[in-house]
């Protein structure tokens, strides 16, 4: 039986990635860790096609004013200013999507006849095949039909239930030929249940696997809102803006991340999105803000910057969001998260929507972050903090001195076994900023094209390397674990621990930088005495993802002393029904019997960001 929605796209993949995953004819190296393999087991390692993707994070030319919506002028990219459907549709009836019922605010005077809003679909955007009917087999390869089969556990009063289609939720028009031109056919799981659980006007704590389309599932929510509620005037203070929508996230390149993606989506909605993060010039954001701002995506240390120059305020915010909401209530930046939720100007609780989203949900970050939250709903989709198994994760007893000659081999194997001996995109993890210059400089003397993303970098210097990596010119990222979470590069085909992180969380959100969905992945990871106190949460890890699990980490895992919350941190159960705890967790495939003490014991959440680790961090 399958269990995740991602396990649901494995059996798709294989089929649709059939000539990626060709084995080509020649002889080929093939590493120990791959060798007595079935060829269906060995995920695609062929090089990837080049992207055009950039970071480029803030919008040129859009332009947009807080008073009236409208006025500004000057686009950058010259293109046919479509009808903006968006701007006085009278809605999509429940189920259909045909015009009707008038709920739907009518954001008149958006772009104005002197600008021109850039198309976030760029060249791929073609009217017409936008506008054909889209069947099921358009899409991406993902199978849709098992998502029966998901396990999904909801806790709270009167949960909405989940939606099968998104016609079925009233998001407007406009949305939805967004929703179309990104090829999303059906909602993932954690959209079916989290996007009419928000529009219902609850707020929601929801874990789910990585990759499996939570962006979406929060930022739907939030246009469709703001499309369709009136707000009244903003107040027009001198040079503060105020927002409706609040996107924190941990990092730079997730903020920009989550900005592209709702651009995207409120592509001609009237809806005005800015992002605002560190390391990059704040009078460029602050002139962005001032020409309007509907949705405000920011990192926490760059907003805190704008609040207290009082050039924005959170007065009028109706929707807050934390993206890898467990990270931002971490130990780094739960004093910063405090004071923007709560010691700004920003509504209470209950007069604003709150969702925290993460796939990984420790025990007591559930309790801190219950502070934000009013009579929430608990989601977890998928089973615990889970990896899919459409990552195939290896873990290879090598010692320290052993680790570049062995990255080497598997580099070598890479490239010889890729299309026109092509390297795959490979992303490197390691424990600190040095550690990550001195094996970028090691695989360039070595002839494997790499390049760096870690704090110790300029914004730009790390934004062209996130370019390069993605146009797979340097298609070997060595990264620390600012990397970690949420970035969502296609064609990732390999992600290497070449240093393991100290807490079994952030493995989880680092190999989930593979196997996104629907697509397969290798994880492959670097153990030694070093990491004994992961062994027993990654055997356990590895066992509920249906991987092999070598004898010696069987070892190494029974010989570990079981301390608290520390395994199965991961966790993705309500803390608020703990006294349940123990029972029904087979319901996510846990395997073992002793879970219960993992949700039970309290204690060091803040264990993976330990002095020292913290410093790989923006
Ligand atoms: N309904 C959908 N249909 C098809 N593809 C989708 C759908 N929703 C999201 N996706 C795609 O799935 C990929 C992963 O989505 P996203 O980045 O939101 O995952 P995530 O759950 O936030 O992952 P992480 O935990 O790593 O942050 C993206 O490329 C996104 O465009």
């Amino acid at each position: 039986m399958r269990t995740s929605w991602a396990d649901s796209v494995a059996s798709e993949t294989a089929v649709s990635d059939n000539n990626s995953m060709r084995r080509p004819t020649r002889s080929t190296y093939v590493p120990p860790h791959l060798r007595n393999r079935p060829a269906s087991d060995t995920p695609n390692l062929s090089g990837p096609a080049p992207e055009k993707e950039s970071f480029n994070g803030t919008a040129g030319g859009s332009q947009w004013s807080l008073s009236n919506m409208g006025g500004g002028s000057g686009g950058t990219k010259p293109e046919d200013r479509r009808q903006s459907q968006g701007y006085g549709y009278t809605g999509a009836g429940r189920g259909g999507g045909s015009s009707g019922g008038g709920a739907w605010n009518n954001r008149s005077g958006g772009w104005d006849r002197r600008e021109r809003e850039v198309n976030p679909f760029g060249d791929n955007d073609d009217a017409d095949a936008r506008d054909q009917a889209f069947s099921e087999q358009e899409n991406s390869g993902i199978n849709f039909d098992a998502y029966e089969d998901i396990p999904v556990e909801t806790s709270g009063e009167n949960v909405p239930p989940p939606v099968n289609t998104f016609a079925e939720i009233d998001l407007g028009e406009q949305l939805n030929q967004n929703i179309r031109r990104c090829k999303y056919v059906k909602p993932t799981p954690v959209q079916r249940h989290a996007i009419p659980m928000v529009l219902g006007g609850r707020d929601l704590m929801a874990c789910a696997q990585t990759g499996s389309g939570k962006t979406a599932a929060f930022c739907f929510p939030i246009i469709s809102g703001i499309m369709r509620e009136q707000y009244g005037q903003r107040p027009r203070g001198a040079r503060t803006v105020y927002p409706l929508a609040l996107i924190l996230s941990p990092t730079r390149e997730l903020s920009c991340q989550i900005h592209d993606e709702v651009k995207k989506f409120s592509y001609q909605t009237g809806v005005k999105v800015v992002v605002a993060y560190g390391g990059a010039p704040i009078n460029q954001q602050l002139r962005e803000l001032e020409r309007g701002v509907d949705i405000l995506v920011a990192t926490p240390g760059r907003l805190v910057d704008l609040l207290e120059r009082a050039r924005v305020s959170l007065r009028m915010i109706r929707y807050l969001a934390l993206d890898e909401a467990d990270r931002m209530l971490d130990m780094g930046f739960e004093p910063q998260i405090r004071k923007i939720v709560e010691q700004m100007d920003m509504p209470d609780r209950g007069m604003r929507r709150t969702m925290l989203f993460s796939a990984t949900f420790p025990r007591e970050i559930q309790r801190l972050a219950s502070d934000f939250l009013s009579n929430y709903i608990f989601l977890a989709v998928g089973r615990v903090g889970s990896s899919t198994d459409l990552i195939v994760q290896r873990v290879e007893f090598v010692h320290e001195s052993d680790k570049r000659s062995h990255l080497m081999d598997l580099l070598h194997a890479q490239r010889e076994n890729g299309a026109h001996g092509k390297q795959a995109l490979t992303l490197v993890f390691v424990e600190t900023k040095k550690g990550a210059d001195s094996l970028e400089h090691w695989l360039c003397i070595n002839g494997f094209p790499a390049t760096t993303i870690h704090g110790d970098r300029t914004q730009q210097e790390r934004e062209l390397a996130l370019r390069s990596f993605k146009s797979g010119k340097t298609p070997i990222l060595v990264a620390t674990d600012v990397a970690a979470r949420g970035l969502d590069i296609p064609h990732v085909a390999h992600v290497v621990n070449f240093d393991l992180p100290n807490d079994i969380d952030d493995y989880v959100h680092r190999i989930g930088r593979t196997g996104r969905a629907g697509k397969t992945g290798l994880a492959t990871a670097f153990f030694n005495e070093g990491n004994s106190s992961l062994a027993r949460p990654l055997a356990e890890l590895m066992q509920e993802a249906s991987q092999e699990v070598p004898a010696w980490l069987t070892r190494y895992a029974s010989r570990a002393p079981y301390g608290g919350n520390k395994y199965r941190r991961y966790g993705g159960r309500d803390f608020r029904r703990e006294g349940s705890v123990g029972r029904n967790l087979d319901h996510y495939g846990v395997v073992g019997g002793n879970n219960g003490a993992a949700y039970a014991v309290p204690g060091n959440y803040g264990g993976g960001y330990a002095p020292g680790v913290s410093s790989a961090w923006d």
